[in-house]
């Protein structure tokens, strides 16, 4: 009997979720699992009640929610024996995505019965703040912060904020210093530490990250003008932003950035305002995850 916690974060996404407890109801072999369903109360509470449900010995911690809902989850997760299951119900969910947990609520919420478990890698911010799709400094972060702050969410949402910073956005310079040896000094429009390869709506920002390999892709993206936009935004959805003449990739296991000042920086998706030097870390393995069988991950 596998026991099941959901974490539903009830402002994640733009959908409604209150038809989630009747499917879970519906579909979950009473035989074969057992569940609870917790809404979360607050920004921080889905990682306190998993960090409680992983020393209760819970098998799966379901976030019902979107890449934020799932960073906090997993976070608490991470070298414990319970597994990550996610529920699709953010903007973009990036980590399904990547996964390949279904869109669809009641194919997810099947896939916790019939799916396969992986051991993922993850990521560290300063040896402190994990993530486990992408993290990033520039017009991704920027976006994020102000994204944090609108009153409205979903793409439509991104998608105006976005633009609208487009017209203004000054690029800084940053350092890059792989563990490698390798350096990359330049001014930039985004650095992206990809985990995985996508931000999310399936936006591959780091097209060949595998989450498994022990590597980060590290994507770094010169200043655009107007007349860029459009081949680089083709780019990303198409999987081949690495083969735009704007972009140079890197790839190993830590990296330092400094930068001239302080700034935004996101995680998954969410913002903080990060010191001027940073070290990111992949640590190979340490997170279990459900996934689709037939998702090359
Ligand atoms: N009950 C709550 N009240 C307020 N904020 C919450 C609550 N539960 C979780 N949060 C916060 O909501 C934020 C957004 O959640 P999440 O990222 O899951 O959704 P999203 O932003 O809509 O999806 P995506 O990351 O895919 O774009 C997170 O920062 C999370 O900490």
């Amino acid at each position: 009997m596998k026991k099941i916690t959901f974490i539903i974060n009830p402002i994640s996404g733009t959908g409604k979720k209150d038809q989630i407890p009747k499917l879970i109801d519906q579909i979950l072999d009473p035989q074969k699992a057992k569940y609870e369903i917790i809404y979360t109360e607050y920004a921080g509470h889905a990682k306190e009640i998993s960090a409680k449900k992983a020393t209760e010995g819970v098998d799966v911690v379901v976030a019902v929610g979107g890449d934020g809902t799932v960073n906090e989850v997993a976070s608490s997760l991470v070298h414990t024996h319970t597994a990550l299951g996610i529920l699709p119900c953010g903007s973009g969910n990036g980590l399904a995505r990547h996964l390949g947990v279904p869109l669809r609520q009641a194919e997810a919420i099947a896939l916790l019965q019939n799916g396969d478990e992986h051991i993922i890698d993850y990521g560290k911010i300063n040896k402190e703040r994990l993530f486990f799709c992408s993290c990033g400094v520039g017009f991704d972060a920027l976006v994020s912060w102000k994204f944090a702050q609108a009153s409205t969410r979903g793409l439509l949402t991104y998608c105006q904020i976005a633009i609208k910073e487009n017209f203004s956005y000054k690029a800084e310079t940053y350092k890059l210093t792989a563990d490698t040896g390798e350096t990359l000094e330049d001014k930039a429009f985004v650095i992206a530490f990809g985990n995985a390869a996508q931000y999310g709506n399936d936006a591959f920002i780091a097209p060949h990250a595998s989450i498994q390999d022990g590597v980060l892709d590290v994507t770094l993206i010169k200043p655009i003008s107007l007349y860029d936009t459009p081949i680089l935004s083709y780019q990303l959805f198409a999987g081949t932003i690495d083969k735009n003449k704007k972009t140079r990739t890197l790839k190993c296991r830590e990296v330092t950035l400094e930068r001239e000042k302080e700034g935004p920086m996101h995680y998954d998706g969410e913002p903080f305002m990060a010191p001027k030097d940073l070290t990111i870390e992949i640590i190979k393995g340490g997170l279990k995850v459900i996934t689709h069988p037939k998702k090359k991950i």
